[in-house]
């Protein structure tokens, strides 16, 4: 893993050699699509499953990013595509899944990773700010979920959809706004599963704990110093870490699991604290 100034977290080239549990070509034939495929959390997650042999349709709003993960997985002769859509304009959702499905006329697993939120005190949050973090966070994965869900349902085919949150129980402040999206995304999923079901449709989600990847960059260096002590294991997770449990989750190993929250954070859910906007003095002892 590197950490420069211009990135943190795992490069591409790291991505196409990391070790995994995972069967290279298992998937083979499936088509994958992982909006903030171009993050550090999504692409990992669009590496991995590349490697397993599926197609990765990547989305972000950055055409750049997008561009540059679909160049690096396709260099590697496995399979890519890139497309630029904000996850908070419902009808370019919409006409997202309608090109997906024109041009490989299946879809079968959804993993909601674009997301975001920015450090500040609840009592501070302008109407524009909360406005944006539950945009994107809760109505953006909402729309994603939906449009996949009504494609699966009218093609009478399967699906399954992995929903990237934070941990929303215990230890993570001044990002009140996410948790209230989030708390809302993990409600939702969790009632789909019971009313997808009939449709052959699993909803699942992961709760990462401290992941190193360029979302930090949003924080303090230290706020971000005090990360990889947030849990007992005393360590930042990385990105693979949340790879594999969407893979897990979304993939043939989750066939039996529907309505889950899968909390990959280090133990941080029972022991630690996590403030993004630094640690009151009211707090220290
Ligand atoms: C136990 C667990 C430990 C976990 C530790 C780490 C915790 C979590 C980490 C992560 O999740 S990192 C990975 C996620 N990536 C990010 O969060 C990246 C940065 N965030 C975003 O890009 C957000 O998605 C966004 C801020 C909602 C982007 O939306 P949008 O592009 O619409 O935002 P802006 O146009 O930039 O801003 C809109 C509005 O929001 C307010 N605002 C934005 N940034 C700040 C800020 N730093 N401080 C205060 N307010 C902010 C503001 O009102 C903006 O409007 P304007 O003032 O710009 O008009
Ligand atoms: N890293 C961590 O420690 C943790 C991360 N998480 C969550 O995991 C998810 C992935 O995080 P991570 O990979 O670390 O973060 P990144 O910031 O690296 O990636 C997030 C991606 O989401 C995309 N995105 C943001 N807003 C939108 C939007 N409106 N429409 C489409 N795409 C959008 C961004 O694409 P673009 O740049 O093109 O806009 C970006 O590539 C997020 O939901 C994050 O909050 C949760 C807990 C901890």
């Amino acid at each position: 893993m590197s950490e420069t100034p211009e990135q943190f977290g795992f490069t591409d080239a790291d991505l196409a050699t990391h070790p995994t549990v995972y069967a290279e070509g298992s998937l083979a034939g499936q088509v994958v699509l992982v909006s903030g495929g171009a993050g550090g959390i999504g692409r990992a997650t669009a590496w991995l499953f590349a490697r397993m042999g599926a197609h990765a349709v990547i989305s972000g709003r950055s055409e750049g990013k997008v561009a540059d993960v679909v160049k690096a997985i396709t260099a590697k002769g496995l399979k890519a595509s890139g497309h630029t859509v904000d996850v908070r304009e419902p009808e370019g959702v919409a006409a997202f899944f309608d090109t997906v499905w024109a041009e490989h006329g299946r879809l079968d697993i959804l993993v909601n990773s674009a997301g975001g939120q920015f450090p500040q005190a609840a009592i501070d949050f302008s109407v524009k700010g909360w406005n944006a973090v539950i945009n994107t966070n809760l109505n953006g994965t909402w729309f994603m979920m939906q449009a996949a869900a009504r494609k699966w349902r009218d093609a009478g085919r399967p699906g399954s959809i992995v929903n990237v949150v934070v941990v929303t129980t215990h230890g993570l402040y001044g990002v009140a706004h996410t948790i209230a999206a989030r708390s809302g995304v993990i409600g939702l999923s969790k009632s789909v599963a019971v009313e997808w079901a009939p449709l052959g449709i699993r909803v699942n989600c992961v709760a990462p704990g401290a992941i190193e990847t360029d979302g930090w960059k949003v924080y303090t260096p230290e706020a971000r110093a005090a990360y990889p002590r947030s849990n007992p294991m005393m360590r930042a997770g990385d990105a693979w870490d949340i790879a594999e449990a969407c893979v897990y989750l979304g993939g043939p190993t989750g066939k039996f699991v529907t309505g889950e929250l899968l909390t990959v954070d280090g133990g941080g859910q029972l022991w630690g604290e996590t403030w993004t906007t630094g640690k009151p003095d009211y707090f220290k002892t």
